[in-house]
């Protein structure tokens, strides 16, 4: 039998006990109703997180779908930006190389030999030349762009050359003469340099002028000239008749396969607008209703050559009027063909 007191002192320390189990398994309630809200406000974090990263991804997705489009279409039309080029297997693609090939006449060949399927290294100073003349080409695998002046050496490995850099119309090459015989001397000399060391075909883009004045009409290739060797046009026309003799040099003397082409007054797409010769000057004055300016007596006459970008062959074509002809007439009276192309 337990004494009362006893009991009392058992039933005081079970009641605290109780009270000490009680707040233990309060706490511990609160302590797991915390981590609980913890827990609960973690994944509610979790998840407007995870739905804001899928509302902007699905903003991102609306962005950038329209982009990928237009890049698409981009590419599209990347593949489509070149003019139609021929394949030529690696025995029959030439590695050519176009000296002035940015200008009027060089372009048009360009793109022949582009077309044809053939590997262009176009070389301009960009006197006369201008990007505008074959920017079609830029980036095209088979084309090369170098801003170079052939007065300067240039040491690249190609098959053939064209060499037809140089100012042709009257004012440009009255310019700075001294510079137009550098560029006709010096310029053919590097040019039928780098022929002889590569072992290419060049060809000279020589003129009409290499008659000068002539005595003879129309002039056939055996004709000399009648040149004024200190007249307002002799460096050009001389500058010309001594890169013709270099030509011929360097084929009797090292053997480099050489061509010459005299070609005469050239008209056509891409002619500068203020190139100073007759056929740009009169349509010039024509567009804008001026008379039109014939020099001296309007009796002289010339061979007039159309060159051409279109179609697959690169054509110049020949015509012969008198200035004072191409004033009245619209229409121009054929004539001999006077120029040998590759
Ligand atoms: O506005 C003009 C321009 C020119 N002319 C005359 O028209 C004739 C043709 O003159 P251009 O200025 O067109 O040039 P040219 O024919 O003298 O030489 C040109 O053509 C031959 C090419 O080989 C040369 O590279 C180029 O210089 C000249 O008799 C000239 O006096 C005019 O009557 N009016």
């Amino acid at each position: 039998m337990l004494s009362q007191p006893l009991l009392r002192l058992v039933s005081a320390v079970s009641r605290r006990r109780m009270k000490l189990l009680l707040g233990i398994a309060l706490l511990a309630y609160v302590a797991s109703v915390w981590g609980n809200l913890i827990n609960m406000s973690v994944l509610l974090n979790r998840s407007i997180q995870e739905s804001r990263e899928l509302r902007i991804e699905s903003r991102i997705e609306e962005i950038i779908e329209p982009l990928r489009e237009k890049i698409r279409d981009l590419e599209k039309s990347f593949t489509q930006k070149y003019p139609p080029v021929k394949f030529l297997s690696e025995k029959d693609r030439k590695r050519i190389l176009v000296t002035g090939g940015a200008g009027f006449v060089g372009s048009h060949l360009t793109d022949k030999l582009m077309m044809d399927g053939h590997e262009v290294t176009v070389v301009d100073n960009f006197f006369t030349g201008r990007k505008r003349n074959v920017e079609h080409w830029i980036g095209h695998e088979n084309f090369e762009l170098i801003n170079h002046d052939v007065v300067e050496p240039l040491y690249i490995e190609v098959d053939q050359i064209y060499h037809l850099a140089s100012p042709a119309s009257p004012p440009n090459y009255m310019y700075n003469p001294i510079k137009t015989l550098k560029t006709n001397t010096i310029g053919t000399l590097n040019m039928l340099g780098l022929a002889k060391r590569v072992g290419a075909r060049l060809l000279l883009a020589s003129t009409s002028e290499v008659y000068g004045d002539p005595e003879v009409h129309p002039q056939t290739e055996d004709y000399w000239g009648h040149v004024n060797p200190i007249g307002p046009r002799a460096c050009y026309d001389e500058g010309k008749r001594v890169a013709e003799t270099m030509c011929y040099a360097y084929m009797k003397q090292e053997g480099v396969e050489v061509r010459v082409a005299r070609i005469f007054n050239t008209f056509g797409p891409r002619m500068h607008m203020n190139d100073g010769r007759v056929v740009s000057n009169f349509i010039l004055q024509a567009l804008q209703g001026e008379p039109l300016t014939v020099y001296g007596s309007g009796s002289q006459t010339r061979a007039f050559q159309y060159v051409r970008r279109e179609e697959t062959s690169w054509v110049t074509e020949c015509l012969s009027a008198s200035v004072l002809d191409l004033q009245e007439q619209s229409g121009l009276q054929a004539c001999s063909q006077n120029t040998h192309w590759l």
